[in-house]
């Protein structure tokens, strides 16, 4: 059985749940099937159908109220609870069956990836239970020291998205920045003063020359952005090379079909 599985990580608002579902209806219309895991136990609204969720095991209002904690220290003690009752999550993503391809619906704090090792906890459970992961992280630019950070720490194959790039009024702009071989020169060869638009050009196409960090535009409207997205992420985690292929006829009884869930 093939278990491959997404880790969807990035900063409070980034995108992670509208990402998702995108990605869940995309695979979908390709007829592969994907469940979505909440791990976030302040999540309130889901527009996915949910496979699993935290706050069956660890509700964040009651951590807070019992144990008289912040929203941030409720949060860290919720994951905490989760190694500690890895079981649960073991016998939910058990329960899921079949080729399984989950992503992960993370919390956007960012300590999670930093320096408390939750979330590296989880990462070594997963791949215990033998899911082969990825970290998918929909950031922008002026995260990328996070998302530096979280990759060194979850120690994952790391996919970086730069959500929202619908709302960009100039996608020209966006595209020289993401085109590293075109911004180096330009940036090192320029005599002019330091500005923040040259500042921008330089910090990610050094990092794409060290090989360490790439971005990948997610425009929700561009088929051919999520794609790109997918296709990077299968390769990371090498997907296709132990799939079974599926009859386009058949259709699995347990297939998700809801396309709008809200638990308020
Ligand atoms: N235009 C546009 N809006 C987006 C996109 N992705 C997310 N949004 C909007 O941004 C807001 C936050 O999106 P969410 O998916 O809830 O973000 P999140 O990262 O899950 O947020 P938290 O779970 O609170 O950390 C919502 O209003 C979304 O509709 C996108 O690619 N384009
Ligand atoms: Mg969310």
């Amino acid at each position: 059985m093939v278990r491959c599985a997404t880790l969807v990580i990035g900063p409070a608002g980034a995108g992670k749940s509208t990402y998702c579902n995108l990605m869940r209806t995309h695979c979908e219309a390709q007829r592969r099937r994907v469940h979505v895991v909440n791990l976030d136990p302040a999540a309130e609204h889901f527009r996915y159908p949910v496979a699993a969720d935290i706050r069956d095991l660890v509700p964040l209002e009651d951590v807070m109220s019992e144990l008289r904690l912040g929203p941030n220290g409720g949060l860290i003690y919720a994951m905490e609870y989760l190694v500690d009752n890895i079981d649960w999550l073991e016998s939910e993503l058990d329960d899921l069956g079949g080729d399984e391809y989950v992503l992960f619906d993370c919390p956007g704090q960012v300590e999670l990836y930093s320096h408390v090792p939750a979330m590296s906890r989880v990462v070594s459970e997963l791949q215990r239970m033998g899911f082969r992961l990825a970290s998918d992280a929909p950031k922008f630019v002026a995260g990328v020291l996070a998302c530096l950070s979280a990759m060194t720490m979850l120690e994952l194959p790391h996919c970086n998205v730069l959500s929202k790039c619908d709302l960009l009024p100039n996608r020209r702009l966006l595209d020289e920045l993401l085109d590293a071989d075109a911004a180096v020169p330009r940036a090192r060869g320029s005599t002019s003063p330091a500005s923040p638009r040259r500042e921008l050009f330089t910090a990610p196409a050094l990092l794409e020359d060290w090989s360490m960090v790439q971005f990948l535009p997610l425009d929700p409207r561009d088929t051919d952005s999520v794609d790109e997205i997918l296709a990077q992420i299968d390769n990371a985690l090498q997907y296709h090379e132990d799939v079974e292929p599926r009859d386009p006829d058949e259709r699995d009884e347990d297939d998700p079909e809801v396309e709008e869930h809200d638990e308020s």
